[in-house]
């Protein structure tokens, strides 16, 4: 195939390259939908369950329904013993990303189905992915600490029985109220980085938890979910209210970023990030300690200032800004809050999985498979002609 395109290195921005039904994000209006439904709704009116139930099942759970679905869910939140025995095995300083990125393939071996190519297969895939992987999470910090991993327990919900695990102590109900609805806001966001990389792989029709892996992989960068961790290791290199103008100068005189703010689709603030500060804030009275949100909103209006004044462009505050603090707040490891982003986004990457693998609606997705413009200049116009090992030229 003669691969001659235009070179574009665009990062595919603006382009569709697919249809979904999943969600929707309006980058002008600050407008974010899941399946129909203001995200703002959803987060004041919803559980974190249900809105998995409404990505994977395309409507919202009647009582009874939802009452089935979390039973369900309940089931699968053990996970097989031989992954904490694959996580005992590496050293604590492992990167957490890295471990689960490795570790959710591991999940298949205990699902007969992983490999059947029916959406029923794939559902249940999803699901044991997304029971499963907070008691994966929740188990890494313990291991890497050297305690005793926590079982799930049967009467908390999805979002308070994690960190239940993770800490081995009931959380503040505050803090099981905002991290349920922390997980709502990250659940879903379209076509972004991880989501087209779930895609991509899904495409092949590999199965869902490679599908799942190679997200997390996507995930992980410091310009897409890693920028939490990237926000709170900025928000220390502060650490004061007078170090806020030098930072902000030296970063950009130096042509580097600002974490937490921009966007690939967002022209304005980002809609959840509206959640996220009140929420950082009202956390922070309830502990006693807002400096990480007080911080955070004094950076927000300075850096927008100076985007301005050096850049002569507007900048915006996008998920990860305030999830920073927030989570920062609710004691979570500086290193797990990517996990955490992960921990909902599973739900959003499995519907999209679902939908690449199993949309019924025309056009019918295909293999992805992008062109290139060869732009190699080895040998002239011409090939190379093939030179024997030992009649090679070093450098
Ligand atoms: C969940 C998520 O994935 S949300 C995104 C999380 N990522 C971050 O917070 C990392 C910081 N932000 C960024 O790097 C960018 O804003 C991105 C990658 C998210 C979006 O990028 P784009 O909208 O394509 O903006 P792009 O990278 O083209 O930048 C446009 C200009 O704004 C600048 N810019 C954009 N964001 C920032 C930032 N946070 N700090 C400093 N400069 C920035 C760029 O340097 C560029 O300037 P230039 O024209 O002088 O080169
Ligand atoms: O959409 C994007 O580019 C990044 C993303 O996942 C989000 O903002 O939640």
């Amino acid at each position: 195939m003669n691969e001659c395109m235009p070179v574009m290195n665009t990062g595919l921005r603006g382009a569709s390259v697919a249809s979904t039904k999943i969600s929707n994000v309006d980058g002008a209006k600050g407008k974010l939908i899941y399946r129909g439904y203001l995200v703002a709704d959803l987060a004041e009116k919803a559980s974190f369950e249900e809105i998995i139930y409404l990505l994977l099942y395309e409507d919202l759970p009647t009582r009874d329904a939802l009452a089935q679905f979390k039973q369900h869910l309940l089931g699968k939140r053990p996970i097989d013993k031989s992954v904490f025995e694959f996580m005992k095995a590496l050293p604590p300083s492992s990167s957490p990303m890295d471990v689960f990125q490795a570790a959710i393939p591991l999940l298949a071996r205990a699902d007969a189905r992983a490999e059947e190519k029916t959406i029923d297969a794939a559902l249940e895939s999803a699901l044991n992915i997304i029971a499963g992987f907070p008691t994966l999470v929740a188990a890494w910090e313990r291991i890497r600490n050297k305690k005793a991993v926590v079982s799930p327990r049967d009467d908390l919900d999805h979002g308070a029985n994690f960190l239940y695990m993770l800490k081995g102590e009931m959380p503040h109900p505050e803090i099981m109220h905002f991290f349920d609805t922390a997980l709502v806001l990250h659940a879903e966001h379209s076509f972004n980085a991880s989501t087209f990389t779930a895609r991509q792989v899904a495409s092949t029709r590999a199965h869902m938890y490679a599908s799942l892996s190679a997200a997390m992989g996507s995930l992980s960068g410091e310009l897409h979910g890693g920028a939490n961790v990237r926000v709170m290791e900025m928000l220390k290199a502060i650490g004061t209210s007078d170090a806020i103008d030098p930072y902000i100068e030296n970063t950009l005189a130096s042509g580097g970023k600002i974490m937490g703010l921009g966007h690939a689709v967002y022209q304005v603030d980002d809609p959840r990030a509206d959640i996220l500060a009140p929420m950082s804030r009202r956390l922070g009275e309830i502990i006693g300690d807002t400096r990480w949100y007080e911080l955070s909103k004094e950076l927000e209006i300075k850096a927008k200032k100076a985007f301005k004044t050096h850049k002569n462009m507007d900048i915006f505050v996008n998920v990860d800004f305030y999830s920073a603090s927030l989570f920062y707040t609710m004691g979570i490891p500086t290193d797990f809050f990517t996990p955490i982003f992960a921990l909902s986004r599973v739900s959003g990457w499995a519907a999209h999985v679902i939908e690449e693998q199993f949309a019924t609606a025309a056009p019918k997705p295909a293999l992805y498979r992008p062109g290139a413009t060869y732009v190699g200049d080895y040998c002239g116009p011409n090939e190379c002609s093939f030179v024997d090992i030992d009649n090679r030229k070093g450098d």
